[in-house]
């Protein structure tokens, strides 16, 4: 971790006295698992003590990006309240910053993978004795495109079932909801093969291919080392992705063994290119984004991030 602070730069905590225990949560009310009275035991016990709370749902997707991308942010610690797809517009909105406050998570969401690869608590109590406690990591992302990711960009037949999976199957079946339309499109898709370069080495082919700034993948599945507080990316390629194959990559994923799969490789990158002949699907933290090519790089900054 301290290798880490020496590698890149850390965007600092804002500290003017104006925002000394100033903490805003800025919560998505359609996120998974939302839990409004968690919420207000959270700003209860950080009331308790002495912290100045402003609690905002939003009413949009975008506002949370909105709100971290004004000049008029003011606060020292600001609390993401949702899943992936929530911390995702956050670091989004405040990539450009020169000075950020101090983030943090009230896990809700689907999956909320972020969540488990930092082992952040799930209680109002455990989360507000975090926040008070102000201990930091240098939290790393990637840039696809420009754009930020906290877990991994990827394309290929992951990023098409995240195009394809209706909100509301999403919102009824949660996680069920993407190995039932995986399924659907698993079956019937024409798979177009990819070209990765990583940092300007020789092309490798593949059907499907993720930048992965975090350890874990779809859930507790580990899939490369290191971490989202750790600087750095790896690709994962796999060679091939019909339906057979992809049982079989989903059973070693399952068994945290996909990087020792047949077809699969797992390299440690600074910068690569996804490319195909035809636009394949792709996506960052679980939510859709564009298609192919994807220009994909480590970021130079790290935003501080709230652990236990
Ligand atoms: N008030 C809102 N109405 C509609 N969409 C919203 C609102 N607030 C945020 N969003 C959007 O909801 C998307 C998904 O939210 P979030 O990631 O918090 O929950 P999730 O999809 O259940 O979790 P996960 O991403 O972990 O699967 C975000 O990308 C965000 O743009």
């Amino acid at each position: 971790m301290i290798d880490s602070l020496q590698t890149t730069p850390v965007l600092s905590g804002v500290e003017a006295p104006e925002t000394a225990g100033l903490v805003l949560i800025m919560a998505n009310p359609t996120s998974g698992g939302y839990n409004s009275q968690k919420l207000q035991d959270v700003k209860v016990h950080l009331e308790a003590a002495g912290c100045r709370v402003d609690l905002r749902l939003t009413t949009h997707a975008g506002e949370i990006g909105e709100v971290c991308a004004a000049p008029g942010l003011a606060a020292e610690t600001l609390i993401i309240a949702g899943g992936d797809g929530s911390v995702n517009e956050a670091l989004t909105g405040l990539q450009h910053k020169k000075r950020v406050p101090n983030l943090a998570i009230i896990p809700f969401g689907t999956a909320n993978v972020l969540a488990l690869e930092l082992g952040l608590p799930k209680g109002a109590k455990a989360i507000a004795r975090m926040i008070l406690n102000k201990r930091t990591k240098p939290l790393h992302y990637g840039l696809a495109n420009d754009r930020p990711f906290v877990l991994m960009a990827s394309a290929g037949f992951d990023a098409e079932v995240v195009h394809a999976v209706p909100l509301d199957l999403k919102r009824r079946l949660k996680k069920f909801a993407y190995v039932i339309t995986a399924i659907r499109i698993g079956l019937t898709r024409k798979a177009t093969p990819l070209t990765i370069s990583l940092d300007g080495a020789a092309p490798v082919y593949g059907r499907f291919a993720v930048a992965s700034n975090a350890r874990h993948y779809g859930g507790p599945f580990v899939i490369c080392p290191g971490g989202a507080t750790d600087p750095g990316l790896h690709m994962l390629i796999l060679e091939r992705d019909d339906p057979w194959s992809s049982i079989r990559y989903s059973i070693a994923l399952m068994l945290g063994r996909i990087s020792k799969a047949k077809g699969a490789t797992v390299q440690a990158f600074q910068e690569a290119v996804i490319s195909s002949p035809e636009p394949v699907a792709a996506q960052v933290d679980g939510d859709p984004f564009a298609v192919t090519p994807l220009n994909i790089r480590a970021a130079a900054n790290s935003v501080p991030i709230l652990v236990p």
